[in-house]
């Protein structure tokens, strides 16, 4: 089996006087998608978060490749593609416009690689319209278009799923099949059913289910 690209040794973190998870270790290989798990309120986003390097509110040790991450910041964000819950579209902007802004900061692309990712998640005659006229399933689609433009390994993405419809859910899968078949990585959390072949699963705040509402 590969190195893990990323890992987490020994993670805690408390929220008010509650701990989400203790003694916690992860660790993200190339060629997998894991899967974090857990009730509402469990501490996935948290945890997605910390591995992201997005939350400093923790103990323990994360890595990259092998050595502490804090000595390779730069290289581990170059590396990094982060899609939080929300889709982050700007929405007086076009799809094509806040595709731009999303990716222009790493790799300026042409426009016609932007339109191919936007056509590549189903927004073909939406890449001029306002994202305040779309659905949330068309601008969770602006934001997953940055998938089909990505040469970053490792995706982590807070669910990502949300909102999409039958032939979004399919062809996100497909997606996260393919990015692990090549060698990526992806870290995801869902509320949907996703059960891909392989698949490792983290389970956050076991026995704590609240299954009330
Ligand atoms: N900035 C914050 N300050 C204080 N508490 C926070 C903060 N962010 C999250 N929490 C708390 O941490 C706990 C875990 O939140 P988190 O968003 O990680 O859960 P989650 O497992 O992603 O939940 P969900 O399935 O509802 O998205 C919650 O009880 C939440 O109230």
């Amino acid at each position: 089996m590969s190195e893990p690209m990323l890992k987490a040794v020994n993670l805690q973190c408390e929220r008010g006087d509650r701990i989400l998870f203790q003694g916690l270790d992860v660790s993200i290989v190339p060629g997998t998608v894991t899967r974090v798990e857990g009730p509402n309120g469990a501490g996935k986003t948290t945890l997605l978060r910390i591995l992201a390097g997005l939350n400093d509110s923790y103990s323990g040790e994360v890595l990259w490749c092998g050595e502490p991450r804090a000595w390779h910041r730069e290289a581990f964000h170059r590396n990094l593609l982060y899609i939080g819950h929300r889709p982050g579209i700007k929405p007086l902007l076009t799809p094509l416009e806040n595709l731009r802004s999303l990716t222009s900061v790493r790799r300026p692309l042409s426009d016609e690689s932007l339109c191919q990712a936007l056509d590549g998640t189903g927004l073909h005659g939406y890449h001029h319209a306002q994202c305040r006229s779309l659905s949330a399933g068309q601008q969770r689609r602006v934001a997953l278009a940055r998938l089909l433009v990505s040469d970053e390994p490792l995706w982590i993405l807070d669910e990502a799923f949300t909102a999409l419809d039958y032939h979004g859910v399919a062809g996100l899968e497909q997606l996260l099949s393919d990015h692990a078949a090549s060698g990526g990585a992806v870290v995801i959390t869902t509320h949907h059913d996703l059960d891909l072949p392989g698949m490792h699963r983290l389970r956050l705040g076991a026995g704590e289910a609240s299954h009330e509402l």
